[in-house]
This record gives structure tokens, C-alpha cells and sequence, in this order.
């Protein structure tokens, strides 16, 4: 048994000071490019030590190909953190579970019912309503600067909640802005992350206690919500939400380890959190860079104004999209979510040539990889035409680009995810032309990053929407 203080071949790091190690050398605004930077100068496997956490930051494709997939078994397991085990249940959601029988469960649940091309699909009126009132809100600032992020972030949160909750759920906004609480507290630096042993700061910070009232009022709500939905009556064409399925599978399913309503309450939540911030943040970056690239939203525009005949996108219309869709791609390697959930090994293991006592934390840095110079030329310019004729995808086999994670770990949502990022950049490219405001040049965007919920444009994009005829 080795740990972070008696093994004699760690990864290479920064020199450590007493007690805090390394947190001073973090970056709260943008992680993942500070440690992009350290990595040039310490290595692609670098071990940090902050606070009491022994963690390690893999920087290249080739390094995370053997995390994520050559022992991708041994890595399978997720570090336990206070905030997953207060807000979801003992972290009992798909995204902080243990790895185990548990977590399988509830993973294939997920892919199987939740979120399948077949789910997804059965969801797509609710796109459309959804981006009715976009198309409204809009129209009335035609001409006029607008925050794009606004009515971006609330058509995702209104296509997840009421594909989550349902139509008639009462609670929907409710338990939206609880959760908005819920991640903007937890997002906040805290020291619980580095000092996990160290109970007093309960006490010196008094986070402990305003995390366990909000995660109690959120608590209420989500009863009511399972409540509402056991007594709902429901006809054959009824739509069936997420909680619908969940609660099926747990009176019906054949189950190998029963689900509680804890179980049921915390996968509610990851859907509420998991599926909003990543796909408005993907929207939003797209937008942002053809703003500031106008040749590619000339070249997008004219694909999606002659591929869509109709009013609206349809489904059939997004597959033919070939140069929307490398838009996308290509957002998704610059803006994709920058470092992925916490991996933890189980076992001790060599990585690289080093060892790796079990129980390290391990940070993969998704945007180091896909910004690596040895896997793309001009690595950090937005080019969609370099996925051209190039067979990596979404599914997490070409380790320079994984938006969504990889092995057994991999993202569950990506369809439904995608599904709408697809579905609004398309409209929103057939319906509007879209200026900046005046005296505002392209390179004048602003590019630097923010992370809090998520990884966003620093000064949200401002833009003027001029609406083309909707009449054909
Ligand atoms: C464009 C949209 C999305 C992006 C870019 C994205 C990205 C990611 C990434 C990078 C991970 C981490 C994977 C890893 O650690 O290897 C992840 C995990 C996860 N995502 Fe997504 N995601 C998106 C949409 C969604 C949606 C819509 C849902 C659900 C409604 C969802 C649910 C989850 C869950 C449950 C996990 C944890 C999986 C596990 O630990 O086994 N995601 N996602």
C-alpha cells in the first residue's frame, strides 16, 4: 500500500508549500488553461497536492487514452466530495456514484429509458414549443441589442424540466431556481474540496450549514413533485417525463438493487443540473464564434436557407446539416466542458511510468487535449472545415477530442444534448440574420472565459437579431 507521501516515483509537479501544497497556484477564472500552462512546464501527468487532496492532471490524448480506456477499469470510480454528498442524495446520482452494481443500474436506466435516441425523439414537440417563444422574444427586439445568453439558458432549462417534469408540473420553476442556487453556492471556491478531513471548517466557513438549508428546501420540493406524479391519473397519450419512467422502473422494474426515493430525487437533479448548463453554454459558444468568424456563419447560413424548406427545422432536415454540424464540432473541441468530473483509482497502478497510489484524484484536462499541438495544426483557431472527411466523433474513441467524456464514464446525455444544440443553432441561423451592435468590430468579441456553472464568454454576447420573413 503506497500513498501520495511514501511512493518514491510520482508524477512530476510544482514545489509544494506546507499545508495548502499547490491550491495557490489554481486559477478560479479559467482552470483549465492555468494547468494547461503548468503542464508545459511539469509535464502531461502532473501530481499537485492541494490541500489534503493528492491529485493528478493529464494533459494529453495519449495519456488519457490510458486513463480512460487502457485502465479505464481501475479509474472507473469518482472521489467523494461533501457537496455530492449533501446535495445528491450521498452522491447517489449517475455522475458522483460510486463505481459499482449501484451506479451500473442507474447508468443503463438512464442510456436505456431516460435518454435514448427513441426518448429523445418522443421529446422534440417540446423543442418546438420551446422555441416559439424565442422566436417571440425575438421578433420584439428585432433591430435591438440583445444578451444572447438570456434567452438561450431559458429555452434549455424549460426543454429539460418539462422533458424531466413534465408539462403540468407546478413546481417546474420553483425547483429550477433552487437548483440555480443549489450550483452557484457549491460552484464557489470551497475548501471542503482540499481539506476533506478537516471537519472544523463546518464550522469556520458556515458552508456546511447553507448547503444542508438549501438542499432541504429543494428536498421538499421533490417530494411534492414525487408525490404529484404517483397521484396523477395518466391516459395513453400522456407523455411519459423522466420521473414518469423512473418511478415505473421502480415499482416495476426488474431490479437488482431496488431504487429509493432518494435514488429517484438525486437522478431528478443531475437531470435538472447535467442536462441545462453544458447544452446553453454549447449554444451560446457557437454563436459567439461564427460572430466573430463571419465567412463560417455565411457558409451555415446558406447551408441551413437551402437545405430547410419548410418553416421549421425538422429532424430530417439537422441530418443533411453537414456543415452546421462541424460547427458544433468544432466549438465543442475550443468550449466543450474543460475538465472533466474527478476520476479516482481504486487500485495502485503506473501510469506514464509513475506510480499512482490508489485513491488519487484524477483531473483530465478534456481542453488541453483538444487544444494539444501534436494532434491539430493551429490548435487554438476555430477551423470546422479540419473535421471534414475525418472520422473522429462524439463517442469518445479519439482521445484529442472528448467532449463528452470517455469510457465507462462517458456522457449519457449526448443525444438529448445535442438534440437541442442542433435543433436551436440551426433555427436560429434560418430565421435571423444576425448583427453586432454599432461600432463593434469581430475581433472586438471578447473570447477570455469565466468558469462558474459553467465555462462562458466573460461579457455575455451582445448581438442585434434581424428577423428574416417566416412566411414561406
Ligand atoms: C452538449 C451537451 C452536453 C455535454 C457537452 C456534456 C458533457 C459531459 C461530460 C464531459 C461529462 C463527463 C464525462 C467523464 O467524466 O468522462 C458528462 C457526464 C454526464 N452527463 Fe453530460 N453533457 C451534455 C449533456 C447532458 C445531458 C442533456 C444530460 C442529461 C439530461 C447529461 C448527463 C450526464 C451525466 C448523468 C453524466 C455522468 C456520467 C457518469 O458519471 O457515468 N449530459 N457530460
Amino acid at each position: 500500500f503506497i500513498t501520495a507521501k511514501t511512493a518514491k516515483n510520482l508524477p512530476p509537479g510544482p514545489p509544494k508549500l506546507p499545508i495548502i501544497g499547490n491550491i495557490h497556484l489554481l486559477d478560479k477564472i479559467a482552470p483549465h488553461r492555468n494547468l494547461r500552462n503548468l503542464a508545459r512546464k511539469y509535464g502531461p501527468i502532473m501530481h499537485l497536492q492541494l490541500g489534503q487532496v493528492s491529485t493528478i492532471v493529464i494533459s494529453t490524448p495519449r495519456l488519457a487514452h490510458e486513463i480512460m480506456k487502457t485502465q479505464d477499469l481501475n479509474f472507473a470510480d469518482r472521489p467523494t466530495t461533501t457537496t455530492s454528498q449533501i446535495f445528491f442524495y450521498k452522491a447517489s446520482n449517475i455522475a458522483w456514484a460510486r463505481y459499482g452494481n449501484y451506479w451500473r443500474q442507474i447508468k443503463k436506466i438512464c442510456t436505456l429509458e431516460l435518454l435514448s435516441v427513441k426518448k429523445t425523439r418522443s421529446f422534440f414537440y417540446i423543442r418546438e414549443e420551446e422555441l416559439t417563444h424565442v422566436f417571440k422574444y425575438l421578433d420584439s427586439c428585432a433591430r435591438t441589442p440583445i444578451i444572447m445568453r438570456d434567452p438561450i439558458q431559458e429555452m434549455v432549462n424549460n426543454v429539460v424540466s418539462r422533458a424531466t417534469l413534465g408539462d403540468i408540473c407546478k413546481d417546474r420553476q420553483f425547483i429550477l431556481d433552487s437548483t440555480y442556487a443549489m450550483l452557484k453556492s457549491f460552484n464557489s471556491f470551497n475548501l471542503f474540496n482540499y481539506y476533506p478531513r478537516l471537519n472544523f471548517l463546518n464550522v469556520v466557513t458556515g458552508k456546511k450549514g447553507e448547503w444542508m438549508k438549501i438542499h432541504k428546501e429543494v428536498d421538499v420540493i421533490l417530494e411534492r413533485i414525487l408525490e404529484e406524479h404517483r397521484s396523477r391519473a395518466r391516459g395513453s397519450q400522456d407523455h411519459e417525463d423522466l420521473v414518469d419512467v423512473l418511478l415505473r422502473v421502480q415499482a416495476t422494474g426488474d431490479l437488482d438493487m431496488p431504487i429509493t426515493d432518494d435514488n429517484i430525487k438525486a437522478i431528478i437533479l443531475e437531470m435538472l443540473t447535467a442536462g441545462t448548463s453544458s447544452s446553453s453554454m454549447t449554444i451560446e459558444w457557437a454563436i459567439t464564434e461564427m460572430m466573430r468568424n463571419p465567412k463560417v456563419m455565411k457558409k451555415a447560413q446558406a447551408e441551413v436557407r437551402a437545405v430547410v424548406k419548410g418553416k421549421r427545422v425538422t429532424e430530417a432536415d439537422i441530418q443533411n446539416l453537414n456543415y452546421t454540424k462541424l460547427v458544433i464540432k468544432e466549438t465543442l473541441r475550443l468550449h466543450g466542458v474543460p475538465i472533466l468530473v474527478p476520476r479516482e483509482n481504486q487500485e495502485d497502478c503506473v501510469v506514464g511510468g509513475y506510480d499512482i497510489p490508489a485513491k488519487t484524484r484524477i483531473l483530465v484536462n478534456a481542453w488541453a487535449c483538444a487544444t494539444d499541438p501534436d494532434s491539430w495544426e493551429h490548435p487554438d483557431s476555430f477551423i470546422p472545415e479540419r473535421f471534414e472527411n475525418s472520422l473522429t466523433g462524439y463517442l469518445g474513441a479519439d482521445f484529442e477530442f472528448i467532449p463528452f467524456g470517455g469510457g465507462r464514464r462517458i456522457c449519457p446525455g449526448m443525444n438529448f444534448g445535442m438534440g437541442t444544440v442542433e435543433y436551436v443553432v440551426a433555427n436560429l441561423l434560418l430565421h435571423y440574420d444576425w448583427k453586432l451592435p454599432g461600432g463593434v468590430k469581430p475581433d472586438d468579441i471578447d473570447m477570455r472565459e469565466i468558469t462558474g456553472i459553467s465555462t462562458l464568454p466573460i461579457h455575455p454576447l451582445k448581438i442585434v437579431p434581424v428577423p428574416l420573413s417566416r412566411s414561406n
